[in-house]
């Protein structure tokens, strides 16, 4: 049966189809980079418009409080938590991962006196790792990179935290989080998850492992738009104790008492820092609301399946690429990675196509596979433009070899 035939089948009985018809996706075009930028919710344009029009140019500064401006941050992140294994009052939307990241890091070397060091894993996405040299930098911390088969044996008792991506950026590959959880707490230390290729993707248990603190991107799978809040969760066993540095007013217990004095806020709203974005939690929410509504174990499900049949599809079409996700679907999250040491030029004859994928410097080219929008039908025809353009070596026009681009 043809990969086409077969696509048809698993289409027709996909419980997801329907969800396709929710969102705007370009004619003509194949996404394979919702593991970057989401793509848009079709009521997304409509909300925002109405937060607007309606909000803020009728409601004007009263819609803090008529419209729920200021709950928001709180209200999107409770949406977020189920999708993450944590407790409504455990997460909040704010900020950028990055921030996030920072006000966690710095929260846990208050929590874990006498330790300073941060253990990562070399390769971890950049921004994790520059901001505990940020933290460096100001001699509060010291950055310690293991690679990822020996970061149980890199845990000692001068490790304050574990800072790990469940999900790495570049591959694919799934950490064990109740494993790497337990050694940490072992060791003595605590453990941050970065969930931003996890969240909406693939089921995250951060109750279940006992997680001390995660962060996650608003913008991939969540499909909150380009720049989109990111949230931050913390174990509400953590809240008493709990003290980050960027004590801003909005993370104050009585913001409008305008006292020369910080106190924070008792719970979680303490991660707050300025003015909630309230048109990018207004987007943030919409795209949150569908993928609950789906439901991340379907979407789990059907990722899988979809990154198997891709790779089926390009075997049956004799095309031979390194793979470097891990082969049990079950271990990676919702992408499919394979190293070529033209990958710039390839992912670019992709895009000529139609096929939107991403290239990570230096030899990968990442493929995505968002299930909420991704059909079959789409999964054949992709594989069947990589076959044709790594058989036809289409990818050698030099046009295709210029970096023009940067994501
Ligand atoms: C694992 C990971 N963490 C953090 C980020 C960055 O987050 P932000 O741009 O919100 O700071 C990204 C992607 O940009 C990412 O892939
Ligand atoms: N955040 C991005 C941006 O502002 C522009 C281009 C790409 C991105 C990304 O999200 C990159 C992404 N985190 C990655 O996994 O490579």
């Amino acid at each position: 049966m043809t990969a086409e035939r077969r696509a048809a089948e698993f289409d027709a009985a996909d419980p997801l189809a329907g969800y396709r018809e929710r969102f705007t996706l370009p004619e003509g075009v194949i996404y394979l980079d919702g593991n970057s930028l989401g793509a848009l919710p079709k009521t997304t344009p409509e909300v925002l418009r109405c937060v607007v029009k309606k909000e803020w140019g009728e409601g004007l500064i009263r819609s803090w409080n008529s419209a729920g401006w200021f709950e928001a941050a709180g209200r999107v992140g409770a949406k977020i938590a189920p999708l993450v294994g944590a407790a409504p009052q455990e997460v909040i939307a704010c900020d950028s991962t990055s921030v996030n990241l920072f006000k966690l890091i710095a929260a846990a070397l208050q929590m874990c006196p006498g330790r300073k060091v941060i253990l990562s894993e070399s390769g971890n996405f950049p921004t994790d790792l520059y901001m505990i040299a940020g933290l460096e930098a100001q001699g509060l911390a010291t950055r310690r990179l293991a690679e990822r088969e020996r970061l149980i044996d890199a845990l000692d008792s001068d490790v304050a935290l574990l800072l790990l991506t469940h999900v790495h950026y570049k591959t694919g590959a799934m950490h064990d989080m109740a494993a790497l959880t337990r050694a940490a707490h072992e060791a003595g230390a605590l453990v941050l998850w970065d969930l931003s290729h996890s969240t909406g993707a693939v089921p995250v248990d951060l109750n279940g492992a006992s997680v001390d603190f995660a962060v996650g991107c608003g913008y991939k799978y969540l499909c909150g738009g380009p720049g989109a809040p990111a949230f931050a969760f913390v174990a509400e066993r953590h809240h008493p104790s709990l003290s980050q540095p960027l004590t801003g007013w909005f993370g104050h217990a009585a913001p409008f008492a305008f006292s020369d004095d910080y106190a924070p806020a008792p719970g979680i709203e303490q991660l707050l820092c300025g003015t909630s974005p309230v048109l990018g939690l207004a987007a943030l929410e919409v795209g949150v609301d569908l993928i609950a509504e789906i439901g991340v174990g379907r979407l789990h499900q059907k990722s899988q399946a979809l990154s198997e049949f891709f790779l089926q599809s390009l075997d049956a079409q004799g095309a031979v690429l390194e793979c470097v996700s891990p082969p049990d679907s079950g271990a990676r999250g919702s992408q499919l990675s394979f190293r070529h040491p033209e990958a710039y030029a390839i992912c670019q004859a992709l895009i000529a196509r139609g096929v939107i994928g991403d290239f990570r410097d230096p030899d990968v080219l990442r493929l995505g596979f968002a299930p909420a929008y991704l059909s079959f039908a789409d999964i054949a025809a992709a594989a069947g433009h990589l076959a044709a353009v790594l058989a036809s070596g289409e990818w050698q026009r030099p046009a295709f070899s210029q970096r023009t681009t940067v994501t």
